[in-house]
């Protein structure tokens, strides 16, 4: 008897990770139907999804992305249904005749339609990292009362994630990250101090959205996957520790009790771990380029140099805190790198920003969606007042 197609909502579809998983789903029509769709404003980019994959539920950014998008489609375009704003991200999110959703929004505007994915009790295919770090607790406590599951996307995750099949839980001794070390791996202090948002944006492993190719200069992203590893493989922050592989071609390792390390690698293309998350426990023959250790010779690892990206620190430190310190760290971050790469903030004040709205922070406990949104705000605003006094002090500097 032929099985019932996945019916998969993409969330974030206009984006890499989106752009990515419709790559990965339509090569297999036969076990995956796309029934939902969500972007930010792309409509253009969205549009042309639409007519490819004929949806049943679309939702965008706001009521004029969805004025917007019905002038890009054909007219009576059939029994697709248009939302927009976090409630239509929701609908998208939570539609009954969804399997599986792709959280693939970027930032804090992916939280709450992902919590409406998990509530629902759908499997997410969660590439939205900063859901977990900012809402942890929250959302391990949703998964237990509605059974659902998470399934990594994050290459590192998805490493991890492999190489903890068919071994116990409470073998792992230690989680091991590992970081490309971003384009500025082997810099000093003063290097960075003038680099621009185009040097930064190039990474040198992986073509990515512009925030988390920011977060991966910064060791950001690595200070973030912590926090994610932490609530996904419910380790202690302390057991995930992060090892910069310049070459990103071991995605992670877990080092058992015994001593063995198992590891997962692969070429750096996010087509491998997304399928592996949509097809979970199957492999899909995926079309990517074998992995050729012969030509590549030797694979290196380094410590991470935390007093030249101290953001990694930071993120330690706020997940030790825990309550709503990630969510304060988290919403700074994403302030600092908009303002960096706006212009307005200079590449080593991300760090110091996130820093002094982390030191003015009084801790809550972040077991409520109401809580860590008041945490998050906060942040926002006191990130933003401190971006504009570095600003004119920046402008200063740019024109000494
Ligand atoms: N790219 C990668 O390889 C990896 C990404 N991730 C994580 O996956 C997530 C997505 O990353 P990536 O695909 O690189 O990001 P992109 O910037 O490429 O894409 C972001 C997506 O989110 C949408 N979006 C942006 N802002 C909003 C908003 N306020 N409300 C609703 N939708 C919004 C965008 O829509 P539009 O463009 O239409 O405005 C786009 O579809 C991030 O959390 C990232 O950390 C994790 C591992 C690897
Ligand atoms: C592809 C992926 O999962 C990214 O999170 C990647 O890991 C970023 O590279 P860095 O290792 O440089 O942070
Ligand atoms: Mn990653």
């Amino acid at each position: 008897m032929a099985r019932r197609r996945k019916r998969l909502s993409i969330l974030g579809s206009t984006g890499s990770i989106g752009v990515n998983t419709m790559e990965v789903a339509c090569g297999f029509p036969d076990r995956f139907e796309i029934v939902g769709l969500a972007a930010g404003r792309n409509v253009e980019r969205l549009a042309h999804q639409i007519q490819r994959v004929k949806p049943r539920w679309v939702a965008v950014q706001d009521r004029d992305a969805a004025s917007a998008l019905e002038r890009q489609l054909p007219a009576g375009h059939g029994k697709l249904e248009i939302f927009w704003g976090q409630e239509g991200y929701c609908r998208v999110a939570s539609q009954d005749d969804v399997d599986m959703v792709v959280s693939a929004i970027v930032g804090a505007a992916g939280l709450l339609p992902t919590l409406a994915a998990v509530a629902a009790g759908k499997d997410v295919a969660l590439a939205n990292k900063e859901t977990l770090v900012i809402a942890g607790e929250v959302v391990t406590r949703m998964l237990e009362s509605t059974g659902g599951r998470l399934l990594p996307v994050d290459s590192e995750h998805s490493a991890i994630f492999q190489a903890l099949q068919g071994n116990p839980r409470t073998a792992v001794k230690r989680l091991l990250l590992t970081a490309s070390g971003g384009p500025f791996f082997g810099k000093t202090l003063e290097d960075l101090a003038t680099v621009t948002p185009q040097a930064a944006l190039r990474h040198p492993n992986w073509s990515m959205g512009p925030k988390i190719t920011i977060d991966s200069a910064t060791l950001m992203n690595k200070g973030l996957e912590v926090i994610e590893a932490h609530w996904l493989f419910q380790v202690p922050v302390d057991a995930v520790a992060v090892h910069i592989h310049p070459e990103s071609i071991v995605h992670s390792m877990v080092e058992y009790v015994d001593g063995s390390v198992i590891a997962q690698l692969g070429v750096p293309d996010m087509k491998i771990p997304i399928a592996y998350a949509l097809s979970y426990p199957e492999r899909l023959p995926v079309q990517v380029p074998s992995l050729d250790l012969l030509a590549l010779r030797s694979l290196t690892f380094y410590p991470p140099d935390v007093e030249t990206f101290p953001c990694l620190n930071l993120a330690y430190r706020a997940a030790r805190m825990g309550g709503t310190m990630p969510a304060v760290l988290n919403a700074a971050n994403e302030t600092a790198v908009d303002a960096f790469l706006s212009g307005r903030l200079a590449f080593t004040d991300i760090a110091a920003l996130i820093a002094r709205v982390m030191d003015a922070h009084d801790v809550m406990p972040a077991d409520t969606v109401q809580r860590i949104q008041e945490a998050d705000r906060w942040a926002r605003e006191t990130a933003k007042a401190l971006v504009n006094g570095a600003e004119k002090v920046y402008e200063a500097f740019q024109n000494a």
